[in-house]
């Protein structure tokens, strides 16, 4: 993923409001109040609900962006705008550069079929038909025949580690068996960007870790671009390139994992990662100076930008002057103060 790339999604002051004359009340309240917050205070005064509320952000290509918040927070029904389920009441979507709110039924149809993939928790698999024939199924639609289908469906049934499985039915799965069949048939239709609503959350630890660690493999391998709801706070700093998080409708902060640890915004952030090793997910890019006076000390104790604070501060557990961060070239990229370390990390060089 390159900063420079267009963006894959754009969403520009979105709102879903429900209840009666959701369009005019939205119009009037933003019209009648200075922000936002007003605006959706004026809205709830009305007895509407404002499940989202003028979210504006981008997604780049091949971007793995998180969206996290407490239940009732306005996750679901924020991806159920981006990919049209829902009409959404105010704002653009842009996938690719295409304003989806404006676009026709039938081209609405397209995009689902070949172009937008979507996951659901509780996704019904056809339960007459076999692995292979329920993962071969948007092919189907598409108009595939089904030799191709069947060969292209097989490719995917091995990616997701289903392989010997193809001709049971989901009654003869597993809980995660099934959930890894809904992946691949979302698979299938080679998405460009592809919807996931806690896909994980119904499976044991145990196999949920596993589906995470092979989830990241499918996504190096296709680098589609993946829009994720979780309310796993390790689930989200592990799959992330970024995190948006929710509250009340609102997106409170988007960051990468190490700003989401480190630098919350407020108490409502800084609750989701209160458990979580501060050290194992923040890099040393969080803390490393770029700009201005790079000059260090003598000691070069080896630190890339990507290496997490916990191992750069075993290795600068003795030294107080600035140290090199360089790349694999052992080009200077920028200087970490060891002091800045133990800081992010709260902990006290002196002890
Ligand atoms: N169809 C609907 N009609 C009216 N209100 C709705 C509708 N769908 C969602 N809401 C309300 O919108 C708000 C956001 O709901 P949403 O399902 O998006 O939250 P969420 O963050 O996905 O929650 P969860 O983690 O529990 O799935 C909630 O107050 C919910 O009651």
């Amino acid at each position: 993923m390159s900063d420079t790339s267009t963006p894959a999604i754009t969403c520009q002051n979105v709102w879903q409001v429900f209840g009666a004359h959701a369009d005019s009340a939205l119009k009037q309240a933003l019209s009648e109040t200075q922000s936002a917050e007003e605006a959706a205070a004026a809205l709830r005064a009305k007895g509407l609900t404002p499940a989202v509320q003028d979210a504006t952000f981008e997604v780049k290509e091949g971007e793995l962006f998180v969206i996290m918040g407490l239940s009732g927070s306005g996750k679901s029904t924020l991806i159920r705008c981006i990919s049209q389920l829902l009409p959404g009441t105010g704002g653009d979507i842009l996938i690719d550069g295409e304003n989806i709110r404006t676009a026709s039924p039938k081209r609405l149809i397209e995009l689902r079929r070949n172009k937008l993939g979507m996951v659901f928790q509780h996704f019904g698999l056809f339960p007459h038909m076999s692995v292979a024939e329920n993962v071969a199924y948007p092919l189907r639609v598409q108009g595939m025949r089904k030799k191709g289908r069947l060969a292209k469906a097989q490719q995917v049934i091995e990616l997701v580690g289903l392989g010997g499985r193809e001709k049971n039915f989901p009654r003869e799965l597993s809980g995660g068996q099934r959930q890894r069949v809904g992946i691949a048939r979302s698979l299938v239709a080679d998405c460009s960007v592809w919807f996931l609503d806690e896909p994980f959350s119904a499976l044991d630890p145990l196999i949920r870790r596993q589906l995470q660690d092979e989830f990241l493999d499918i996504q190096a391998k296709l680098k589609t671009t993946i829009v994720f709801i979780t309310h796993d706070i390790n689930e989200a700093l592990k799959l992330a390139d970024r995190i948006a998080i929710m509250r009340d409708g609102k997106i409170v902060q988007i960051g990468t994992p190490s700003d989401i640890v480190l630098n919350p915004v407020d108490d409502y952030v800084r609750e989701f990662s209160k458990d979580v090793a501060k050290g194992q997910h923040a890099h040393v890019a969080s803390v490393m100076q770029t700009g201005g006076d790079l000059s260090h000390g003598p000691d070069d104790p080896g630190l890339r930008r990507d290496m997490t604070l916990d191992a750069a501060l075993a290795r600068c557990m003795e030294l107080y002057e600035p140290v090199p961060v360089r790349d694999e070239n052992g080009a200077l990229l920028g200087v970490v103060n060891p002091a800045d370390l133990a800081a992010a990390l709260q902990v006290d060089p002196a002890a």
